[in-house]
Order: C-alpha cells, then sequence, then structure tokens
C-alpha cells in the first residue's frame, strides 16, 4: 500500500536518523523506516560494485527473514545478483521496474523496483509482494535517500576502519566497497568538472560526440549551470587546445564597440582609433572562440555574425583586405532562442546558424544527486589554509532540500562562505541566501503532480468527497469519472484523505 507521508518530511526524518545512528545496523534500520514511509511492507537489498563482484546489505524485515532460511535463499540471491550483474551492460542508465512471474512467483515477490546510483556506485533493488505500488514520482525521493545512506554507510565504516588501524574491516557487511578512484563505467570529464548524476552524463556524452570535430556548438542553460566550465572543457578535449580559447561576452561590451571587439579596426578608422586593433577573431585563429550570452547580441552586428560563421572571412573595421580564419564557434545562451527569434530579436538564420549542435546543461535542481560531490569539491578549494573537511549531515540535509535558482555558481558561493565562517573541521551549518526569487524557488518545489494532486483534493473537499453525478468531483474537473478515479490512485488520493 502507498503511503502519505511528504516526500521533504521522509527525508528530513531520515537525515536526522542517519546522523544520530551509530552503527550501521541501525542505519540500515533507518532506511527501511524511511522506505516504508514511501511504501508499506516492502523489502530490500542494497548492492555496493566493488570491481565486478557486489557485496550486499538486506533489510531487516521478516520477510526477509523467512527469505534467509528458506532453502531457495540462494537461488534468491542468485536471481538478485544477475539483475544486479545485468545492469553493467547499460552503464547503469536507467531505472526498471522487472517483473518476472515465474522466477519471483516462488518468493511471492510480485514486482522489484530496481534503482542504480550512479553517483555512489550502488543499486537498490526494493521488492513487493503487491501489486502495482511503485510511483515513478517516488523514485526521486528513494534516490536522494540511497545516497545518504549509503554515503552514511561508507562513512561510518571508513571511521571504523581507521579506529581498526589496518586490521579487516569486521563490521556489517562484512566487506563493504570503500574507494575514492574514480568511478568505474562513469566518465569524468575533466578534473574541475563535477557530477555523475545521469543528467550530466548526458551531457558529457554529448562532449565525447563533438569535441574533437569543428563542428559549431550552442550551450543552452540557466545561469550559473557550468556553460563556461563546459566550453573549456570541450576546447582542452580538440585538437585546438594548445592555443588558448578566446571569450566575448556579447552582453557586457557596449553595442558601439562589439564590431571592433569582434573584428579588430585599423587606425585611423574612427575617432579614437589611434592604433591598429586585432579583433577575437583574428586572435582565435586556429583555436576556439566562446561567445558568451550570445542572446544579447544587437541585431544589427547579427548579420556580421552571421558571415563569419558562413564564410570564416571579415574586414577590420576601416580595412580593405578580408581576413580568413580557422575558428572553432561555441556559443552560449540563457535565453530561449526560439523565442527571440520568434519575437524579432534575433535572426533565424542565425540560429540555424549556431544550432548546429545544441547542448542543454541540467539546472542543479534537476541534478541534486550531485550536490554532495559538488560540495566536497568546493570545500577542498576553498579550505586552502583551513581545516575544514566535511559538512554534516544536517547541513547537507539543508543543501539537498534547496531549489538552487542560482545553479552551482549559488552552491560555490556558499560553501565558500560556508569555509570561511566555519569553526572545527565541519560546516555546520549553512546560510542560504534569499538573494534569488521566492517565485522561481516554489516553481521548483512543486511538481506537477503535486500541483494536480492538490487541486483534486480540493475539488473533492468541495463535493464532500462526490466522484459520480451531477455534483461529484468527476464533472467539476471535466473528467470521466473512471478517469478520475485512476488519477486518485496514481497519485495515492483515496477517499479517506479527501
Ligand atoms: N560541473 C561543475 N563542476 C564544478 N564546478 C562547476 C561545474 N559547473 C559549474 N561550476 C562552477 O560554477 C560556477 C558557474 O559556472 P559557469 O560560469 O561556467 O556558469 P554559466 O552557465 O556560464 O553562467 P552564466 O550563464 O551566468 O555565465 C563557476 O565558478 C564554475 O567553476
Amino acid at each position: 500500500m502507498k503511503n502519505q507521508a511528504s516526500d521533504l518530511s521522509i527525508l528530513t526524518d531520515l537525515c536526522t536518523a542517519l546522523a544520530k545512528a551509530e552503527r550501521v545496523e541501525v542505519l540500515v534500520d533507518v532506511f527501511e523506516k524511511c522506505i516504508h514511509q514511501l511504501w508499506h511492507g516492502v523489502f530490500f537489498s542494497l548492492y555496493f560494485s566493488e570491481e565486478n563482484a557486489y557485496q550486499f546489505v538486506l533489510s531487516n524485515t521478516d520477510r526477509m527473514y523467512q527469505l534467509k532460511e528458506d532453502d531457495a535463499w540462494e537461488m534468491f540471491k542468485n536471481i538478485e545478483q544477475r539483475l544486479v550483474a545485468d545492469l553493467k551492460t547499460d552503464n547503469f542508465r536507467q531505472n526498471v521496474f522487472y517483473k518476472d512471474a515465474e522466477l519471483w512467483q516462488k518468493f511471492e515477490i510480485t514486482e522489484t523496483l530496481i534503482l542504480k546510483l550512479l553517483e555512489v556506485k550502488a543499486v537498490l533493488l526494493v521488492h513487493t509482494t503487491e501489486l502495482r505500488i511503485f510511483d515513478i514520482q517516488q523514485l526521486n525521493v528513494l534516490r536522494v535517500a540511497t545516497n545518504l545512506l549509503v554515503k552514511s554507510i561508507n562513512e561510518h565504516c571508513y571511521l571504523q576502519k581507521i579506529a581498526q588501524l589496518g586490521t579487516e574491516l569486521q563490521s556489517y557487511p562484512q566487506k563493504l566497497w570503500i574507494s575514492t578512484e574514480p568511478e568505474q563505467g562513469f566518465t569524468q570529464i575533466a578534473p574541475n568538472v563535477i557530477g555523475t548524476s545521469p543528467a550530466i552524463q548526458e551531457v558529457y556524452q554529448q562532449i565525447n560526440q563533438v569535441a574533437k570535430t569543428d563542428s559549431t556548438i550552442l550551450l543552452l542553460g540557466e545561469s550559473g549551470t557550468g556553460k563556461e566550465v563546459i566550453a573549456k572543457t570541450i576546447h582542452e578535449s580538440s585538437e585546438r587546445k594548445n592555443k588558448a580559447m578566446i571569450k566575448v561576452n556579447c552582453a557586457t561590451i557596449p553595442t558601439h564597440l562589439l564590431e571592433s571587439e569582434f573584428f579588430g579596426h585599423e587606425k585611423g578608422s574612427f575617432t579614437g582609433a589611434s592604433q591598429r586593433r586585432i579583433g577575437k577573431f583574428e586572435q582565435a585563429n586556429g583555436s576556439t572562440i566562446f561567445l558568451d550570452e550570445i542572446g544579447e547580441l544587437p541585431i544589427e552586428l547579427q548579420m556580421k555574425l552571421l558571415r563569419v560563421l558562413q564564410e570564416r572571412e571579415f574586414e577590420r573595421i576601416g580595412g580593405y583586405s578580408t581576413i580568413k580564419v580557422n575558428v572553432r564557434i561555441i556559443a552560449a545562451t540563457n535565453k530561449n532562442l526560439a523565442k527571440e527569434v520568434n519575437e524579432g530579436r534575433f535572426r533565424l538564420d542565425l540560429y540555424y546558424r549556431l544550432n548546429v549542435f545544441p547542448i542543454e546543461l541540467p539546472a542543479l535542481r534537476e541534478r541534486k544527486e550531485d550536490i554532495p560531490l559538488l560540495v566536497d569539491f568546493f570545500i577542498q578549494k576553498y579550505a586552502k589554509g583551513k581545516n575544514i573537511k566535511t559538512i554534516s549531515n544536517k547541513a547537507l540535509e539543508q543543501l539537498m532540500l534547496h531549489s538552487w535558482p542560482g545553479n552551482i555558481r549559488e552552491l560555490e558561493h556558499l560553501i565558500e562562505r560556508s569555509v570561511l565562517t566555519a569553526k572545527g573541521d565541519t560546516i555546520k551549518e549553512v546560510k542560504i541566501s534569499t538573494l534569488y526569487t521566492q517565485d522561481h524557488e516554489d516553481f521548483a518545489l512543486q511538481t506537477l503532480a503535486d500541483i494536480e494532486r492538490e487541486h483534486i483534493l480540493k475539488v473533492l473537499k468541495i463535493c464532500n468527497g462526490k466522484i459520480f453525478g451531477q455534483h461529484g468531483a468527476a464533472i467539476r474537473l471535466g473528467l470521466p469519472p473512471t478517469t478520475l478515479i485512476s488519477k486518485m490512485q496514481k497519485l495515492g488520493i483515496t477517499k479517506k484523505i479527501a
């Protein structure tokens, strides 16, 4: 049966309990309680990857104990391990709902949810003996919760290992994967580009496809999502890396100076042009030019840029000879360029020329799994001269619950500030800035399903829980009653709650 606790309260309870737990067994219990807030009666196995083998911990439910006592225990483990091993073939990319009537029947399991956790290199299998209880909506909560559990287990075992001063790790689970090695199966694109979430892995894949070519790339994404970092990474991964990448920020240079910035000018070509000036396109010959904030390029210059993109040639202002360059172009914007085109602020032909290979960078709220890694990275970056080593679970919990309208830049600044003010070796609290607008925050926190659920609940209340008939909720919502009922089931609304 599905449970109704809110996602936030589930995660908050989990973080608080994990922070207090002193033994790994207790961590597992705490996690089990958390899972039971999502779905009653399920039981799980958590597999940690170690090279090609997997070590695992189990839930402490009676059902799991019954299974362990059973003659078929070995068979159960075999099936699970085969499932987990299969996941390696697709690089841990998808979550799967596994149903195999024949194999699982013996164990009365009707469905298994398999959650792959790229960042901590673990696989969670959640089994149920009920029908269709798993809901895609709850996957994100489960993902964050499992990440926190694995991190906590690793931390506990690590501390224990240090305490035992090199003797074999004896705790439960008996052998655990603890490694700071780069994770097998994950692409680390560059040392300063942090993230292993599926969303950022997709970006890495695109970079791998295109970096070594000369194709024009358009980087799209909100402010602070790492467009410049990715542009540099692409340049560094290309054959052009021996020459510096040249950057032009189209938003910060006054319109009347932009043309000269791009193409340069001859001495005396306009008042104030006392020297010949080499423009950025010429400087970028043999290298890459990064046109940041391309959406801000004034319309009068767009035609001139189009020519360079098409012909790779231009003239300096006041010059007569045509200069040919061999330049790779990477442009970036946080604007919706298609909308800019529709509203007449951006030329369609230039848009097509730029949009050869678009790469969309995910917002941080879409890759929250990466927050612990990013935090560690920024702590190391800013801890120079200070003894700060880590962040408390409570502070990390706060970070996981924030919606990050300012993306990685906002997180980076926050960690920099927190490192400066922290005492001891741990960041115990973080003061999240209210600089970014509340609107954005609310928007990010409420999913469409949340809004739908809220609205259905309100209407049901007005209709006194009545679904059918003239004064029923179905008519008010403009839905056939059967559709409303299946929606309610999907959203976990029972008549009792309504
Ligand atoms: N994947 C990442 N790993 C580590 N640091 C990152 C990553 N992405 C971004 N950063 C850091 O976040 C900050 C913002 O990144 P960057 O300037 O590249 O974003 P941007 O999308 O170009 O922002 P804007 O649109 O405002 O120019 C930088 O300090 C950068 O070092």
